[in-house]
């Protein structure tokens, strides 16, 4: 029987399937390969490329196994990849494919040897790479921005709500049989509205990381009604006055503000953490920071566990410097279990890293997982490569 996935998949119209990259299921077009660079890359390639694959990719698996010019070697265990099996099976291989679960350091490429060409991520997310080591090996890396955005957006908004309303203490209560003694009040379960109201009409939502995760998730938004919108920019980055000016206008703001931390802190009613990760952002949310946000203001994380100091973060509810918490990633993931101090902060929403999790976006990052890794071993350019020599 189809699983309900290829039930999906196969009424996703086609040119949504292949999104914008113009594949054909089991085809690399042969523009990948008309560029020269991409030529003299294929001619050092060694007869059948292996590529690792470290995340069963489901539908997308066969643009891969299907191949008669390549060698897949998956891990087929439901559970994530053992580190050991991925050095012993990683020798060699021209291609990898991993997730943010999969450290890709050193060690993997030194396992790995010279034939390693390509690193496909299944994710938007690249923490887990060490680009200075793609760097020095000319290494490309695949990632799956954009296709996401949408689905990582949405579940910045569900978690904004479950977390200022209180569904998961009150969904807790239900399954916990707790509701037929329930002394109905009208301030059981309250939270802050997320919408505007005649009595409290203006709302502003912080980003720390404002990319184009932050702006849909600023689209939504405006349906609830928010008003003001504060972010950080990136350390360095020109003022983005226009780009600004055209948000406001586009969704009737009273003002897009570039703001310094300590201000993000102080005015935002609901901030959510949408940075990417890495050395230059661990632990920005901390104590001090959270001790400058407002007692009824809520944090949402959807970005990286690591920008959030989950000690500091359990502090701050227990002493209700702020209000609530939703998130979607944590610093100690995914060794997060019950007696984890923020699972055990009632006001603490904690999802286990599902901010895509939408049927079609991840059939499509899957796909493109896989062109991606294809095209790096067969010499072509990737659908979509990750530029990263700015980053490093
Ligand atoms: O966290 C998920 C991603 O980076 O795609």
């Amino acid at each position: 029987m189809a699983s309900p996935l290829c039930h999906f998949l196969g009424r996703m119209p086609c040119a949504h399937r292949r999104a914008s990259y113009g594949f054909r299921r089991n085809c690399v077009p042969t523009a990948l390969f008309s560029n020269p660079l991409s030529r003299i890359h294929s001619m050092s390639f060694p007869a059948r490329p292996k590529i690792v694959v470290c995340k069963d990719l489901g539908p997308a698996m066969p643009l891969l196994t299907d191949r008669e010019d390549i060698d897949v070697v998956p891990w087929t265990e439901d559970r994530p990849c053992d580190r050991a099996w991925l050095l012993e099976n990683i020798a060699g291989a021209a291609g990898v494919v991993v997730c943010f679960q999969d450290m890709v350091d050193r060690e993997l490429v030194n396992a790995a040897g010279p034939n390693l060409r390509v690193v496909s991520t299944i994710s938007v997310g690249h923490e887990h790479i060490d680009l200075r080591i793609m760097g020095e090996h000319k290494i490309q890396v695949g990632y799956t921005p954009d296709i996401l955005t949408d689905a990582v957006a949405d579940s910045a908004v569900m978690l904004a709500l479950m977390a200022t309303r209180a569904a998961g203490q009150s969904y807790s209560f239900v399954k916990n049989n707790e509701w037929p003694a329930f002394n109905w009040t009208p301030f059981a379960f309250c939270g802050p509205q997320l919408s505007t109201t005649p009595f409290s009409p203006t709302r502003t939502a912080g980003f720390l990381g404002f990319g184009r995760i932050a702006h849909a998730v600023l689209t939504r938004l405006a349906a609830f009604g928010i008003t003001h919108c504060v972010y950080t920019p990136r350390p360095g980055a020109a003022h983005q006055t226009t780009r600004d000016a055209q948000l406001k206008a586009k969704h009737n703001l009273a003002a897009v503000t570039p703001v310094d931390l300590g201000t993000l802190a102080r005015d935002s009613d609901i901030l959510f953490v949408l940075a990417p990760g890495g050395p230059s952002t661990r632990h920005l949310i901390n104590e001090v920071f959270l001790r400058q946000m407002k007692p009824t203001s809520v944090l949402v994380n959807n970005g990286r566990g690591s920008v959030v100091d989950s000690a500091a973060l359990a502090l701050a509810l227990k002493n209700k410097w702020i209000w609530a918490a939703g998130l979607d990633v944590v610093d100690e993931e995914p060794q997060v279990t019950a007696e984890h101090p923020l699972v055990r902060e009632p006001r603490c929403v904690v999802l286990p890293h599902i901010g895509s999790a939408a049927i079609e976006t991840r059939a499509e990052m899957a796909t493109l997982t896989a062109q991606n890794v294809l095209a790096g071993v067969l010499g072509g350019q990737l659908p979509m490569a990750l530029d990263y020599a700015p980053l490093v």
